[in-house]
């Protein structure tokens, strides 16, 4: 059986992608990743675990009297949304919207409840999330309209509910995990609980997704160590890749988090890093994300993902965005400026100058280049996250906001 790694990502997108690492190297490194990959032969066995279903329907029940302005607790809220507030005043109107990353539901929740005449399509990629948002369909009846796929299936999608181009009011992408998928070590995302080494936001469904373990146990040490500099920003890639392809001779392969971590630990050989909020951090948490990141094919599909909300948003709708990590911010930052992303930063500055010791005023086409812009930036800078909201909250301590309105 033929085996692929990123379904509907073409070699462009895939290019494209890569560019925003500005290293061609990358990219020749990933059509290496792809193509080991094919060539081998996995097993799907793994279950879909309810565990925090259970918790999701406590936190939704009526009893618990989910007020907009009530702050879940952690207890109860299987994912709290971050910059809620901030979301709510940059999509305070009535229209159709689309949630691209529903997760618990916690953001549409409050523009249902804010805007009383909205509609949300709710978008995202793990059967988990979906079944909430059908949950939350029925209890606004007529508003939200559930929908199972990736940023990448989106066109499909709405195709088939006959939505326009150009027509949508509003539209919100909060990336990167969920909380329900963090926390739940059968999701394999964790490093303080064992658990398999899955990673994968769409759970089961796509048979051809690979898992984390079964990337690890065919990757090849060069195209490892590029995934782990450039997705995990990992000082002591090289050290983890060969020790990772090493292992597979000295042990059987990896196959839950735990071996995973304690294999990156004993390499690294320090006892932990200090996060941002300066609490003691694995020293496998980049290498976790950069895992995490190819698994989901996380770049790729945030850059389509910006595409489409272009494509679909009406003249004048909003795009909020919440990301939280650099690459992500990055992406996000090169399409709302127009800087064209087909081209390294290295490529475009060389461009201009070279253009500009030649001649005094900009092309024809340089011109319309730069007034065919695509977004007007909303907000100023990036919006962060208040002191108060990450005492509250700490998973929002790396949160970055930005919204732009379709020219
Ligand atoms: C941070 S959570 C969103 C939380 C949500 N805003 C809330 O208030 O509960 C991110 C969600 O986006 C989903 N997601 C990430 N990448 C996606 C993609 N490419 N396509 C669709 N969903 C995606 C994940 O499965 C996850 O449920």
């Amino acid at each position: 059986m033929a085996v692929r790694i990123f379904t509907l990502m073409s070699n462009r997108t895939l290019h494209n992608n890569l560019q925003y690492m500005s290293s061609r190297t990358v990219y020749n490194s990933f059509k290496k990743i792809t193509r080991t990959i094919n060539s081998n032969n996995v097993s799907f066995n793994h279950l879909i675990h309810h565990r925090s279903r259970k918790q999701y329907n406590a936190f939704a029940s009526p009893k618990l009297n989910m007020s907009t302005n009530a702050v879940p607790k952690m207890a109860t809220a299987p994912h709290i949304p971050v910059m809620s507030e901030e979301v709510k005043k940059l999509l305070s109107y009535d229209g159709v919207f689309l949630d691209m990353t529903f997760g618990a539901g916690g953001h549409t929740r409050m523009i249902l409840q804010n805007c009383s005449n909205s509609k949300i399509l709710c978008l995202d990629r793990d059967p988990l999330a979906h079944q909430y948002a059908t949950d939350l369909a029925d209890q606004y009846p007529g508003r939200v309209i559930p929908l199972l796929g990736k940023f990448s299936e989106l066109p499909d999608l709405l195709d088939k509910l006959g939505v326009c181009d150009n027509s949508l009011d509003g539209i919100l992408m909060d990336v990167g995990v969920s909380s329900m998928q963090f926390d739940d070590p059968q999701r394999g995302f964790m490093l303080s609980q064992d658990g398999p080494l899955d990673m994968r936001m769409d759970s089961n469904r796509d048979e051809n997704h690979l898992t984390a373990a079964e990337i690890l146990a065919n990757i090849d040490e060069d195209s490892l160590y590029k995934v782990l500099k450039y997705y995990g920003e990992e000082k002591h890639a090289r050290k983890i890749a060969r020790a990772v392809v090493e292992s597979r001779y000295l042990l059987r392969k990896l196959r839950t988090t735990k071996e995973l971590a304690e294999l990156v630990a004993s390499v690294i050989n320090i006892d932990g890093r200090l996060d941002k909020l300066q609490r003691f951090s694995h020293p496998a948490t980049k290498t976790f994300q950069a895992l995490r990141i190819l698994v989901n094919n996380e770049l790729n599909e945030l850059d389509y993902g910006l595409k489409s909300a272009h494509h679909y948003l009406r003249p004048g709708g909003t795009l909020v965005t919440i990301t939280f990590h650099s690459l992500e911010d990055t992406i996000v930052k090169r399409h709302f400026t127009g800087m064209d992303i087909d081209k390294t930063p290295d490529s475009i500055g060389r461009g201009v100058a070279k253009h500009r010791s030649s001649l005094t005023s900009y092309s024809n086409s340089e011109m319309k280049q730069i007034m065919a812009k695509k977004w007007v930036n909303v907000t100023k800078h990036v919006l962060l996250p208040s002191d108060e909201e990450v005492s509250r909250n700490p998973r929002a301590r790396s949160a970055k906001l930005r919204a732009a309105v379709k020219c």
